[in-house]
């Protein structure tokens, strides 16, 4: 064993007089250094011992590089912290834009091994971006960073598409605001409403955007169906009310297929028809071309449709029409927010670690996770309007991006990162306890913004204290708090959030996300596991159909038959699926379509049950 590993050495004594386990031999590869922040623990590695590993891991098969154990903590001297983050500090000037990854412990032998890897990655983004299929799982390219610079695009073809797009969504925009795209009947004379359905990347982007750059007084105010909850959709539509004449609907989906958006829809257009109203004068379709819901909106002559291009995914579509069309309507300047990702683009295409802010992210999150995803990314933006942007948004496009099975080559190494947060200070006082004394198996991303509010609008609460400074002093205690308790962070610092830094940071991530993909080698581009879902949701809705017509010809019989769960199972031919059978009917009982003649739910196996009435034209159906 090596010196120092021995449970007796003082260097490795328990703070706490608990009796520690004795370590147990460990294998050579498998250093495991004390990371507690025992002021007297040394790195217990000697060097020869860190370079034969390191020789040895480099010849190792593995998802990724395995990072060289860890020396010692993580550095706790002021002066060499400091010296490590002016060493590390990434800035972009124009954007305005710092990130901080001093707080993460990456060794130099770490970097140094991982070089190899950042310049294979940066040679996949650069092919990537080059039209090659990138997307193999589906035999796609992969073109988001294209829609905000189209002359990147690999052929004519694609870039005019682009070009057209972009400009069709201003125009649209323009005349919506002006008035002269209207609706048909509304006091207002003017659309006043706009009314998105649609669900994950047809939502999570234009939620996003709309908190984080919407003016307080937008042309057209923004709400969202994002799913198919009935009472959810019931709200919406109430909280429109007469304004539904002054909505215009916008039925956004990649596939224009998905059921959720096609219930959405479906809903939204029976209140129209209540209110006596024609959708098709008051309806946008933003889908791929000759899907479901082009060809609708197509044949019912809807007011306008927006393509979706099969080479953007829904997780990275928010420069797309499906973001772009939302945000003009609220007024907010697109080309701006286009502008702030071309910038960041242009810096992520770098191939120096250093200089590449998105490669440093998959440095860190590399180092953090063990390339396996071994902790996850608490994200904490000190900033109200970036709630969005940093959860739901990123966990979306991380999670939906790493979050796979397979590798490229066949391996199963079911990746990803888990991301949760909501927003700082407010999370200080739901979970950080646990981040700072807790199970340590996170790694904080910290959003700081640093203007507070509108020049000459600033207040000090306190003499010389006003309550941005509370923010700021907050999150900065929190991340000196965790850093303590050897709790890793990165800081991503932008001096305040508009257009352009928005565009901005979706490119970052983007790009990180892409890089990092490479990294651990997978496909970012692709979701399989989500079609698993939508295959049982199917399967369950036949089964209802079986369930109900089952019932329904015992319902129509003189007298009504009522029937037992097994009963119904073995008409349905189901006997296996009797649980599913069981809650299909729980959930018909609640909402009145199913009655319940003997017993309860409570106890299945007195349950007897029949429908309300007999549906004749069913029985023979
Ligand atoms: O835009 P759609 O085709 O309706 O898809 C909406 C969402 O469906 C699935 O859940 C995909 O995993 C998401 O990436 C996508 O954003």
């Amino acid at each position: 064993s090596l010196p120092g590993l021995c449970p007796s050495s003082p260097s490795l004594k328990p703070k706490h007089n608990r009796i520690s386990k004795p370590i147990p031999s460990l294998p050579k590869h498998s250093l495991a250094f004390s990371t507690q922040s025992n002021p007297n623990s040394k790195p217990v590695a000697t060097q020869s011992v860190a370079r034969e590993i390191s020789a040895d891991l480099s010849k190792m098969n593995n998802v990724g590089v395995l990072k060289t154990a860890k020396q010692g903590g993580l550095e706790k001297d002021p002066k060499a912290l400091w010296r490590r983050y002016v060493d590390w500090l990434y800035q972009h000037k124009e954007l305005g834009l710092y990130l901080d990854v001093s707080r993460i412990g990456f060794s130099d032998e770490f970097v140094a091994e991982m070089e190899p890897r950042f310049q294979a990655a940066f040679k996949t983004m650069e092919e990537l971006e080059k039209g090659a299929i990138a997307n193999p799982d589906e035999g796609r390219m992969v073109g988001h960073y294209w829609l905000r610079n189209a002359k990147l695009a690999p052929n004519s073809f694609l870039r005019i598409q682009i070009e057209k797009t972009l400009d069709a969504v201003c125009k649209f925009a323009d005349d919506v605001i002006s008035g002269k795209i209207k609706p048909p009947t509304s006091p207002e004379g003017r659309f006043t409403q706009i009314l998105s359905v649609g669900i994950g990347g047809s939502a999570l982007g234009p939620q996003f955007v709309a908190e984080a750059l919407a003016p307080d007084n937008p042309p057209l105010k923004l709400s969202f169906i994002d799913n198919t909850d009935p009472a959810g959709i019931d709200h919406q539509i109430a909280q429109l009310g007469s304004e539904l004449a002054s909505t215009l609907v916008i039925v956004i989906s990649k596939s224009g297929g998905t059921p959720e958006t096609r219930n959405g829809l479906l809903e939204v257009q029976k209140a129209f028809c209540e209110a006596g109203l024609d959708f098709s004068k008051q309806g946008v379709a933003i889908t791929q071309e000759n899907s479901l819901l082009d060809n609708t909106a197509k044949i019912e002559g809807w007011v306008a449709r927006f393509p979706m291009f099969d080479w953007v995914g829904g997780r990275t579509s928010e420069m797309s029409a499906v973001g772009l069309l939302p945000a003009a309507l609220q007024g907010i300047d697109i080309r701006e927010m286009l502008v702030g990702a071309t910038m960041m683009d242009d810096a992520t295409r770098s191939t120096v670690l250093r200089n590449n802010p998105a490669a440093l992210l998959g440095l860190c999150w590399y180092w953090a996770s063990d390339g396996v995803g071994s902790k996850d990314m608490v994200v904490l933006p000190y900033k109200d309007s970036l709630l969005l942007l940093f959860s739901r948004y990123l966990q979306q496009l991380v999670m939906e991006s790493l979050g796979k099975e397979f590798d490229l080559d066949g391996n199963r190494v079911n990746q990803g990162i888990s991301v949760y947060g909501n927003k700082g200070s407010t999370d200080q006082h739901a979970y950080i306890q646990q981040l700072r004394e807790g199970v340590h198996n996170f790694f904080v991303t910290f959003i700081e913004v640093l203007r507070d509010r509108p020049p000459g609008h600033d207040w000090e609460l306190e003499p010389g204290v006003t309550c941005g400074d509370y923010l700021f002093g907050m999150l900065q205690g929190t991340r000196s708090a965790l850093y303590a308790n050897d709790r890793e962070s990165i800081t991503v610092t932008v001096q305040e959030v508009t257009t352009r830094t928005v565009g901005a940071l979706i490119a970052l991530y983007e790009r990180a996300v892409g890089i990092y993909a490479a990294l651990i080698n997978i496909n970012a581009y692709h979701q399989p596991g989500v079609e698993a879902g939508k295959k049982a949701a199917g399967e369950v809705l036949a089964l209802q159909k079986r369930v109900l017509a089952v019932l329904n010809e015992a319902s129509c019989k003189e007298p009504v038959e009522p029937l037992t769960l097994e009963e119904v199972a073995d008409r349905c031919h189901a006997p296996g699926d009797i649980e599913m059978i069981y809650k299909i009917i729980e959930h018909m009982a609640a909402n009145d379509r199913a009655l319940i003649a003997e017993g309860s739910c409570g106890s299945p196996h007195s349950l007897k049950v029949f429908l309300g009435e007999c549906n004749v034209d069913e029985l023979y159906a």
